[in-house]
């Protein structure tokens, strides 16, 4: 019997601005059904090593595979629509002009179809009952016809998360989701994710700086610094690593 591909592949990836190095060298692998937490102090290479992954930003040496197809130079609506990978960014990036359907309606329309399909297709291209879905599966439904604008931080943070799954992914990378984000509203969104998680058997990579959150929320955890991995482990091992507390007390 072969041993299943991983969902996500990081081979030696190298990424330099001028004379910093921001990613050195950095290789991972994540398998399916994992949360994976990649965690660092501020400035150690993390949205760096995203944006290399996902076609944002081009590494100066190295490759990525998604279940075995290399990806490097795919345009992030290709890896969304050809290898169910999705991501969210440090920034909301919900339109708060809209209601939080639209904006979920337009997370779905970015991934489907072609332009020609959405031009001439119902305005909503078939997507409000999986969008609806959506909605409760996050426990939105109260907010379903509010301006995205008008809801408080967290729950704007949880649409950007939600607008994410639009798409049904394989393997989705969150970016920050619990920044700024309160504590009742934390607890919730790290629900909604492990219950999609397992009911779902996507993967997911989280960067998150609230240690609380990533360390209950995540399976294993992967520690940057200076671009470089130093540390991997279960939550528990990271949590008592010295080189991992140096790393951020040092900082
Ligand atoms: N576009 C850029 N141009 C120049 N330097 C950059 C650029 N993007 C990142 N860097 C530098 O690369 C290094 C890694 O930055 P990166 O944002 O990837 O770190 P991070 O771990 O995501 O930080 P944070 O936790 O603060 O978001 C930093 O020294 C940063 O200043």
């Amino acid at each position: 019997m072969t041993a299943e591909a991983p969902v996500l592949d990081v081979r030696n990836i190298s990424k330099s601005f001028g004379g910093i190095k921001a990613v050195d060298d950095v290789s991972f692998t994540v398998n399916r059904g994992e949360i994976l937490g990649l965690i660092g102090p501020n400035g150690s290479g993390k949205s760096t090593l995203f944006n290399c992954i996902l076609g944002q930003s081009r590494p100066d040496k190295g490759k990525v595979e998604v279940n075995g197809k290399p990806v490097l130079g795919m345009r992030p609506c290709d890896l969304s629509k050809r290898l169910g990978v999705a991501r969210t960014f440090q920034m909301l990036q919900v339109f708060p002009q809209m209601t939080v359907l639209d904006n979920i309606i337009l997370a779905g329309q970015e991934h489907s179809g072609t332009m020609l399909g959405r031009l001439m297709g119902a305005s909503d291209a078939g997507l409000t009952e999986s969008a609806d879905r959506l909605i409760a599966f996050f426990r939105l439904g109260h907010l379903r016809d509010e301006l995205a604008g008008s809801l408080s931080y967290g729950q704007q943070k949880l649409l950007d998360a939600a607008m994410a799954f639009m798409a049904g992914p394989q393997l989705v990378l969150l970016d920050e989701p619990a920044g700024g984000v309160n504590l009742t509203m934390l607890e919730h969104l790290k629900d909604r994710l492990s219950t999609y998680n397992r009911e779902n058997g996507s993967t997911f990579v989280v960067i998150e700086h609230n240690m609380e959150f990533v360390m209950s929320l995540c399976t294993r955890i992967l520690v940057l610094a200076n671009g470089a991995i130093i540390a991997e482990g279960s939550p528990e091992e990271v949590r008592a690593n010295p080189i991992v507390i140096e790393a951020y007390l040092g900082s």
